[in-house]
């Protein structure tokens, strides 16, 4: 590493002659191919393949421990505090690597469609393909209208840089490191895309409560009329699936905010995941895939056609596109108040129903539990579904006590009047092994059947175990399909299975101190 580099400053990075600013589309893929960073597939998508790194590493994600906002972290296993120090040594490490590199790529880019609550990203990447993913997902300086409010974020994206733990303080080679103060979120190590806008999202679901707006890990789509429903859920519970349909309006699949006014998206594109790809189950997302598409770690056949069956390089692939893809979309993608709110939950055990109402202390009791399970892929060492209790359905993301997020949630429910579903995207007629996942046909039919208002006056059933409400019937949907129970060989296992899940529930709860009697109401009642 020269000595030039020493303290150097991003401002001076970004004057050497090996930056390429702004590329265009076209321009990113033609400088992706000639440097090798991937192949073009045979529907025009750059496909590119990250190596070790194919999900997030949550266990190399860290915040820097800064006096003015060490009050206000919720530090631990998702938010680890690492010290100035280290973050100021490895910075200049990473700047002076990237100093030497034949090309980087820079890109103003921005979050949030709302500019009250816009937030400016100086991106900054090693490589072309990350430029272009960065160039798809986030807003485009071209598309938007009026001045950003907060101040600008710098992505610097080194992932041929390894740390070396030892020398550097870090966990691994690899690290994701958010610095308030200094406004920079360092990744070097790992090449998977997804790193960069969740950091982007974690940063704006610090920011955006004090200025009395929700950051929500969920996807939102609307009616002609403005009608807005919400979808939350962990990954891969069906957020990008369910909320893209030619029926409504695309606002977007992943990080949106609730104001005063009703709801914004961050993001200027989606990330879908493509395991399984089909165009008649998913087709706004199958004919997203063209030209200026990234398609990360798809198995290409001979011909340069996707294999979406393949997971020889990962579950988790994906494919990164503009929300201009997608026919459906709105374009600001912005909504008015949410007048559905649907939790989904991928149910490992198989024992929540797949569509239930919930009343106003089981939404709050839900949304602090946040019960689902982590989907192989999307986190490094995951493999197999594994139950897990994720505060706001989002808890890798939330840098602030969960509390907070569902206090305001709490009242923007009460102040809306919306309706909340608790929806099992999950298994049925067994756990994950002997059961099946829920038929994504069925799965859509209630979601549509809970928007359209059509599961409001049907007659219910009251789950035994958790106290759910479970509509009797629902169109397009064979009625024993809606109730668990019935969908086991042996009811007593079933009982058995719902009860273990129920005493989960209980222990997990636990670790909320000062809940409502209301919310704990909501909780199940074996
Ligand atoms: N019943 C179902 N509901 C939703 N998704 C389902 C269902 N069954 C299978 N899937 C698959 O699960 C995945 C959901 O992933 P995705 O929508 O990308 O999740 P998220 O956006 O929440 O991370 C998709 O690959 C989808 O095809
Ligand atoms: C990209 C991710 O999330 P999602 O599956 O919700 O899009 C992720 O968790 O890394
Ligand atoms: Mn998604």
């Amino acid at each position: 590493m020269s000595m030039l580099h020493d303290h150097l400053q991003i401002e001076n990075l970004l004057k050497q002659s090996n930056i390429h600013r702004q590329l265009t589309v076209p321009q990113l893929v033609e400088t992706a191919l000639n440097r090798h960073e991937g192949t073009l597939t045979s529907d025009g998508a750059f496909r590119a393949v990250t190596g070790d790194y194919t999900g997030r590493s949550p266990k190399d994600r860290f915040i820097v421990d800064e006096d003015s906002i060490t009050n206000e972290i919720d530090w631990g296993a998702v938010n680890q505090p690492i010290p100035p120090d280290i973050f100021d040594r490895l910075e200049q490490k990473v700047m002076a690597y990237l100093a030497e590199q034949p090309a980087v790529f820079y890109r103003k880019a921005f979050a949030g469609a709302d500019s009250r609550w816009r937030l400016p990203v100086d991106i900054i990447n090693e490589y072309a393909w990350h430029q272009l993913f960065a160039h798809q997902l986030f807003l485009r300086p071209e598309e938007i209208e009026g001045e950003a409010a907060l101040d600008p974020f710098t992505i610097l994206s080194a992932p041929g840089f390894k740390a070396d733990p030892e020398r550097d303080g870090t966990r691994s080679e690899a690290f994701v490191i958010i610095s308030f103060e200094k406004r920079t979120i360092l990744i070097g190590g790992t090449a998977y895309a997804g790193e960069m806008k969740k950091a982007i999202f974690s940063i704006m679901n610090y920011l955006l409560p004090s200025m009395d707006v929700l950051p929500m890990h969920c996807s939102a789509n609307a009616d002609k009329d403005g009608n807005t429903a919400l979808f939350f859920g962990l990954s891969g519970t069906g957020k990008t699936t369910l909320s893209a349909t030619d029926d409504r309006m695309l606002i977007g699949d992943d990080e949106h905010g609730w104001s005063k006014d009703g709801v914004f998206n961050f993001e200027g594109g989606c990330y879908a995941k493509c395991i399984g790809l089909h165009p008649d189950k998913e087709p706004e997302i199958f004919h997203a895939v063209r030209f200026g598409t990234v398609l990360e770690n798809v198995k290409l056949k001979e011909n340069r056609t996707p294999d979406y069956e393949s997971a020889s390089l990962t579950e988790n692939t994906r494919a990164a596109y503009p929300l201009t893809a997608v026919p459906s979309a709105k374009l600001p993608s912005t909504a008015g108040h949410p007048e559905v709110i649907l939790f989904l939950t991928a149910d490992a055990t198989g024992v929540l129903p797949p569509i239930s109402r919930l009343n106003r202390s089981q939404a709050m009791y839900h949304f602090l539990s946040g019960y689902t399970s982590k989907l192989a892929g999307t986190e490094r060492g995951v493999t197999e579904p594994q139950p897990v209790f994720s505060p706001c359905f989002g808890a890798p993301f939330l840098p602030r006590d969960p509390s907070i997020y569902a206090k305001m949630l709490g009242e923007k429910i009460d102040q809306h009047e919306a309706e909340v579903y608790l929806v099992n995207t999950g298994w049925t007629g067994g756990a994950y092994g002997t059961g099946s996942r829920m038929d994504l046909r069925f799965t859509r039919a209630m979601v549509r059947a809970a928007i359209n208002g059509d599961l409001k006056h049907t007659s219910s059933i009251t789950d035994a175990a958790f106290g759910l409400e479970i509509p009797a019937t629902c169109p397009n949907v064979p009625p024993e399909v809606l109730q668990p129970r019935l969908m086991w060989d042996n009811i007593s296992e079933y009982e058995a299975a719902a009860s273990a899940l129920a005493d989960k529930f209980h222990a997990n709860f636990t670790r909320f101190k000062n809940v409502t009697s209301e919310i704990l109401r909501g909780g199940p009642v074996l």
